[in-house]
């Protein structure tokens, strides 16, 4: 196991490169099961798309990662299941289930894993799939799913708009018989990518973006040609680290137009935001930031996944600033472990007190998830002394190279081996 070293203290200057988007790269991965041929590029070099190449070549695709390249084929006999074993790790496994009904009319798929922020159940994955047809059974830890003949068209209104509950529906909709409506769907940017992806290759789609979805299922779709869009999570989290650490940084690939609310946030705590081009953004902290309050949001909202960073970077706001949480009811881990750095907070149900304190000091801290260890990395580099990250396993998730990046802006991080089990 790995942890990282960080000595606090040291601004943040120069460039730093956005990779491409986790969250979009996952799904339209497995999305080449519906194609059964996929090129894809701008892929992050993660844990979840090492996790995913596994889980597709375990079924017998044939999967090739070159740099930021994933190729699928499909050559070979598939087997229709995911096994625990790999699916524990990632939450986002659960997305092979909705292609394998739609295109090999079975599925068996170990209730997904992934990070510890709530109970994250998928009912409304299965409601939406029992509704085209298919008879699902949970047993055993495992979801067992058939349909005889095709998935058939039908008018599906999630109960709230789940981005992987919409994946999952959009892409079995795609091999579908008639016409699917997913109706409060969510519109988070990664399901439009997904749907511009899957476009690529034949399928039918409109309204992807919106809370109404149309999907017009076609018999088979063609090849998968596309790059990923950038990651606007590790994007906002470059914003958080400037805004903890200070510093003037030029930001490639920065997705501004998909981070709007997470840009008004740091502008209203007085971090400066200014858009050089289309994709390129200098982030400047001129001055001790002041409190700022957040609720987390379905997109176009404040992301849950940016609420850990920007809790650390108001850890060192004037003031008050009050982070309340909606999406997930146990996403408050970081918490705890900001608290052993010097953080005044306190929690109340959903919601999070900050107190701006002067400074923060530098203590070994364990990664609990995944934007929590993020958090934990940019508190370190604001921190006075020697800050170890443990667990950061759960970064390597989602994060490409961030100490490296984070090195090239003058940053003081390094990877060791932890003398800990973990
Ligand atoms: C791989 C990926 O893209 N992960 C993202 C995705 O997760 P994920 O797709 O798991 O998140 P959802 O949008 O589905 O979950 C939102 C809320 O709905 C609940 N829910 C969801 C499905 C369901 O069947 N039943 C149910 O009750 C969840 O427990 C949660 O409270 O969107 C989240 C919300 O933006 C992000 O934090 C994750 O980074
Ligand atoms: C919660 C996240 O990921 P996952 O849904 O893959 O657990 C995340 O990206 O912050």
């Amino acid at each position: 196991m790995e942890k990282f070293v960080i000595k606090g203290g040291k601004e943040l200057r120069g460039k730093v490169k956005v990779s491409g988007s986790k969250n979009a790269s996952l799904p339209i991965i497995f999305a080449s099961i519906l194609s059964g041929e996929l090129h894809l590029k701008n892929v992050p070099d993660l844990r979840d798309v090492d996790t995913s190449c596994k889980l597709l070549t375990q079924m017998g695709f044939n999967v090739r990662k070159e740099r930021s390249e994933v190729l699928v084929t499909a050559e070979n006999s598939i087997k229709t299941e995911a096994p625990y074993e790999l699916v524990r790790t990632m939450r986002a496994s659960i997305l092979c289930l909705g292609p394998l009904l739609a295109k090999y009319r079975k599925a068996k798929v170990s209730l997904p894993g992934g990070c510890a922020i709530g109970v994250r159940p998928v009912n409304l994955h299965l409601k939406a799939l029992s509704k085209m047809g298919a008879d699902i059974k949970v047993d055993h830890g495992y979801i067992t799913a058939e349909v005889k003949g095709r998935l058939k068209g039908a008018e599906i209104t999630f109960d709230f708009p789940t981005v992987g509950g919409t994946e999952n529906t959009l892409m079995a909709a795609v091999l579908a018989k008639g016409k699917t409506v997913i109706k409060n769907a969510a519109k988070e940017p990664e399901i439009v990518d997904l749907a511009r992806a899957l476009k690529t290759a034949g399928a039918e789609i409109e309204g992807e973006g919106t809370d109404v979805i149309e999907v017009n299922g076609v018999d088979e779709i063609g090849k998968i040609e596309y790059s990923v869009m950038p990651d606007r999570i590790e994007a906002g989290t470059f914003l958080a680290a400037v805004a903890l650490a200070g510093g003037e940084v030029e930001i490639e690939d920065f997705p501004f137009d998909l981070l709007t609310a997470v840009i008004e946030k740091f502008e209203e705590a007085g971090l400066k935001v200014e858009r050089l081009s289309g994709k390129k953004v200098r982030v400047v902290k001129k001055e001790r930031l002041k409190g700022t309050n957040i609720v987390t949001q379905p997109y176009p909202g404040f992301p849950t996944d940016m609420q850990a960073q920007f809790m650390a970077a108001m850890c060192l706001a004037d003031g008050i600033s009050v982070i309340k949480e909606t999406i997930f009811e146990n996403r408050f881990m970081h918490v705890l472990e900001l608290q052993r750095l010097g953080a005044d907070l306190t929690i109340d149900g959903n919601t999070v007190v900050v107190k701006g304190v002067e400074k923060l000091v530098g203590a070994k801290v364990t990664a609990t998830d995944l934007r929590a260890s993020a958090s934990l990395v940019i508190a370190g580099l604001a921190a006075e002394n020697t800050t170890e990250v443990y667990r950061i396993y759960h970064l390597d998730r989602g994060y490409e190279k961030l100490e490296v990046k984070l090195r090239n802006l003058g940053a003081e991080i390094w990877r060791e081996k932890s003398e800990l089990p973990y």
